[in-house]
């Protein structure tokens, strides 16, 4: 069993943004800008604005936040997206979900400027991976797809089963799959809460990716032997043993899966620290096509 490291290979990838910030600031261009907003104080996304901000700064690139209390309105948001689309400074930005009941997450996100929509969730966007046109890819498939590429990983002629079908993860995560070319040319399975049989598909896989929500779901039984298993799964759960009391609980049951695998990725430290990367490098290609 190897385990694929997503720290460490998001710290190499972020030095190689480091070193392309330094190139395009001594050709006279300026440092790239990501601007997060983030709504109410939900204690995940926090984390996970706080994280990419301190990633920003690690690689040279400017950073503003933009928050908004539980009780902003639509409107108000949608003001703020405009704002942001017209900034001339800031190359890409993301809406940090969830948002609040009151507020339609589809809204907002189809009035990101595409051009800016460095997450990869405009509908735009998304069709347009679909086609395999160039566009921003969701920060969290284009990050496994690096980890794919990165550690050497036969996706070709492979049977790959996603578990979940969400528009940010599972369905893009699916296409990209499939698409050709490295890491492609998967035969894909997508599967969800409807699905029948899901251990019996689920053993055909040779490469797994759970992205449902649903701590340790994902259990040695159905799993085969020498599979490459991905797990997006990071649901907070509580814990005696942190100072927090919480900890980060992936969907896959680690213990007892990862002996028969002959990839996988861990949680925390696996998909996470990728996704921020993939978010990084959508924005050094925002601030490129300027
Ligand atoms: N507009 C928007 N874009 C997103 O990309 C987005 C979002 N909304 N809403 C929530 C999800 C979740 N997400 C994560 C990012 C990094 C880690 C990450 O770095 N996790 C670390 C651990 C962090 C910790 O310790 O809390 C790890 O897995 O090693 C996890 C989850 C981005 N999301």
């Amino acid at each position: 069993m190897q385990l694929i490291d997503g720290k460490k290979t998001s710290q190499a990838v972020k030095l190689e943004i480091a070193e392309e910030v330094k190139q395009m600031i001594s050709a006279g261009m300026k440092q790239p800008h990501l601007a997060a907003v983030l709504v109410g104080n939900d204690g995940g996304s926090e984390t996970y604005v706080a994280a990419k901000i301190k990633s920003c700064e690690e690689v040279g690139f400017a950073s503003s936040l933009i928050r908004f209390g539980n009780d902003v309105t639509e409107e108000e948001l949608l003001s703020a997206v405009k704002k942001l689309n017209e900034d001339a400074d800031v190359d890409g930005f993301i809406v940090q979900l969830p948002l609040p009941k009151h507020i339609s997450e589809e809204k907002v996100t189809e009035a990101i400027d595409p051009k800016k929509d460095v997450d990869g969730f405009h509908p735009q966007n998304l069709g347009r991976m679909i086609t395999g046109a160039d566009a921003f890819v969701s920060a969290t498939p284009q990050g496994i797809m690096e980890l794919l590429k990165r550690y050497n990983i036969e996706t070709k002629g492979k049977h790959a089963v996603i578990i979940g079908r969400s528009n940010i993860v599972g369905r893009p995560m699916s296409i990209l799959l499939s698409l050709k070319g490295h890491p492609g040319d998967a035969t894909v399975t997508v599967c969800h809460s409807r699905t029948a049989n899901l251990k019996e598909i689920c053993l055909q896989a040779d490469i797994l990716v759970a992205a449902l929500g649903i701590p340790e779901f994902l259990k040695a039984d159905m799993v085969k032997e020498g599979a490459v298993v991905i797990d997006v799964g990071t649901t907070r759960v509580p814990s005696t043993e942190t100072k927090s009391g919480w900890r980060l609980k992936g969907d896959v049951d680690f213990l007892n899966v990862s002996p028969k695998c002959s990839f996988i990725t861990p949680v925390p430290g696996g998909v996470g620290p990728m996704t921020i990367v993939s978010l990084l490098l959508n924005t050094l290609k925002a601030a490129r096509q300027k």
